[in-house]
């Protein structure tokens, strides 16, 4: 925290302090720039408070009931599951978000980054108002103040029947029945989540099929998983109506969706998740004394994406607050950070490849991607050839039996791999050999020659390569 009597200058003012704002002031400290970070809330943002960290927590623990069933299932372990201790649940997530909370408050205090709890304001192009002080800075501003839930008309959240990823998780307790609108990553992650701790759900996605800016066979593959656990999903459906019905426990919302052959279905479920995607935040910052202004979608775009530095030399946005291609992930605002503290600390980095950021869902089966869809490919023009492979192909792949696949598309007469697709158990922590795969426009041949551990999930990616490169072992050309 600053004290009232530190000067009110720095080199970089960073406004927003979650993963994009808190990379942008550590890197830049590094390079030994003096940092002011405001924050209004807690450094760690989204990501770490309300987003990644505590769905990630949750989503473990789904696994582990999971794997309770399976035990019984498949492999004859006697385990029954008798309740979920939902404080003792929620107390280890809190733990961990709290450890890692003090964690960035750490790196930020041990960098001689100071940080403000205030609602900033900027007041001219390099001038920020916050706390009752002004601060100017000498290099640049960051703007870091990311996104939150998009609403839909007439669906006011109230914490306990109608509910966002900002609350859902943090009731007491999950309801037994939810209606998730959306299938996008958050819709996919809390219905899996739900169904693992045994609620009935019910999933509606406005487009034809689930995640629809993934390759359309993730789409498939996941939809058939999610289905066979359970899960009712409706895609090229539509919201209709949403009323609350009865009181207290045996309250709820009865739903209205008109299906995509235009049957109209009426769910009473205990909860209606809302995850239609986020918007950008940008009230009170005061854009327009700095002389910006927001797009049509909310955000503030670049003028120049190789330095995200927005069209007002010196005032810089990363993380959420950016349009696309900036992609809404964590991992890809922590590359924002650091390329723009590195320009600011006068750098030229490489600019983001925004195709190469991996994308997870790490619902069950999860999903994992990088570089370009087959159709993004083919509609480029490209000569593409396309491999697929079940993982229940290799060894490893029958122990799960989750089922899942890989699917690698590729340049044609043996150019670089283009995009890798996978879904299924732990592919989460598979992607890592893909995403260097595609950002160093590695050829099949290339990769064929390097040996995966048997028996691992991997290999099913170290196969689909080698049949590429025409070398197919298990795999027929
Ligand atoms: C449920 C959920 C799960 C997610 N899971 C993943 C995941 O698994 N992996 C992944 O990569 N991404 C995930 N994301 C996306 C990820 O959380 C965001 O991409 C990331 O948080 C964006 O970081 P940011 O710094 O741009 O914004 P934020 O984290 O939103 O931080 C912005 C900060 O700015 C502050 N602020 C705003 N306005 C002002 C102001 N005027 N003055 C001072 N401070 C201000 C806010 O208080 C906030 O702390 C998830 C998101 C959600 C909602
Ligand atoms: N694992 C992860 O990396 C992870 C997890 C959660 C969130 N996130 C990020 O957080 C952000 C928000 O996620 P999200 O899932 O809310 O947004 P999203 O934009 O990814 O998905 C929203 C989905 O809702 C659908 N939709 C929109 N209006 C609808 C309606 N009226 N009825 C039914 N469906 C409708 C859209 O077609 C889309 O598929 C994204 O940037 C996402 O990548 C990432």
């Amino acid at each position: 925290m600053t004290s009232g009597n530190e000067p009110d200058t720095a080199d970089v003012l960073v406004v927003g302090g979650g993963t994009g704002g808190y990379s942008t002031a550590l890197r830049a400290a590094a390079l030994g720039l003096d940092v002011v970070l405001v924050e209004r809330d807690l450094v760690g943002g989204t990501c770490l408070h309300r987003g990644c960290i505590p769905s990630k927590a949750m989503l473990h623990a789904a696994e582990l009931v999971d794997g309770i069933a399976e035990a019984r299932e498949r492999w004859g372990v006697k385990a029954t599951l008798d309740a979920v201790d939902w404080p003792a649940l929620t107390a280890t997530r809190d733990d961990i978000v709290a450890r890692n909370h003090r964690g960035v408050e750490a790196h930020l205090a041990h960098a001689g980054v100071r940080v403000v709890r205030a609602a900033a304001r900027l007041t001219g192009p390099r001038s920020v108002a916050a706390g009752g002080r002004e601060y100017t800075a000498r290099r640049g501003v960051v703007l870091a103040t990311g996104s939150r839930p998009r609403l839909l008309p007439g669906l006011v959240p109230d914490g306990r029947r109608v509910v966002t990823s900002d609350d859902a998780l943090f009731a007491p307790g999950l309801p037994d029945s939810v209606l998730v609108l959306g299938g996008g990553a958050i819709g996919v992650e809390y219905a899996s989540l739900h169904r693992s701790m045994g609620a009935r759900v019910v999933l509606v996605e406005a487009a034809e099929r689930l995640l629809p800016l993934e390759d359309a066979e993730v789409s498939r593959q996941l939809g058939r998983g999610l289905r066979r656990r359970g899960i009712e999903l409706l895609t090229g459906a539509r919201l209709t109506g949403a009323e609350p019905y009865g009181s207290g426990d045996g309250g709820g919302v009865r739903v209205t969706v008109l299906t995509d052959r235009g049957e109209t279905r009426v769910h009473e479920v205990a909860r209606l998740l809302v995850a239609v995607g986020r918007e950008p935040v940008t009230d009170g910052l005061g854009l327009a004394a700095a002389g910006l202004a927001t797009d049509a979608r909310g955000h503030v775009a670049p003028a120049d994406w190789a330095r995200l530095e927005t069209a007002v030399p010196g005032i810089h946005v990363v993380g959420d607050l950016l349009p696309p291609p900036s992609p809404g992930l964590a991992h890809a605002s922590f590359a924002e950070g650091l390329l723009v503290a590195e320009v600011l600390a006068g750098g030229a980095p490489r600019p983001i490849d925004y195709p190469a950021v991996p994308r997870v869902t790490y619902s069950s089966p999860q999903t994992a991607s990088v570089g370009l869809t087959e159709q993004q490919a083919r509609d480029r023009g490209l000569d593409v050839v396309v491999n697929t492979m079940p993982l229940t192909a290799v060894a490893k792949g029958m122990v799960h039996g989750q089922g899942g696949s890989v699917k690698v598309v590729a340049t044609g007469g043996g150019g670089p791999v283009l995009g890798v697709h996978l879904v299924g158990p732990h592919v989460s922590e598979m992607i890592a050999e893909s995403q260097l795969i595609v950002g160093w426009e590695a050829e099949p041949a290339d990769v064929a020659w390097h040996i995966h551990p048997h028996p691992t999930l991997s290999e099913a990616v170290g196969e689909v390569f080698l049949t590429l490169a025409g070398r197919g072992l298990h795999q027929s050309a």
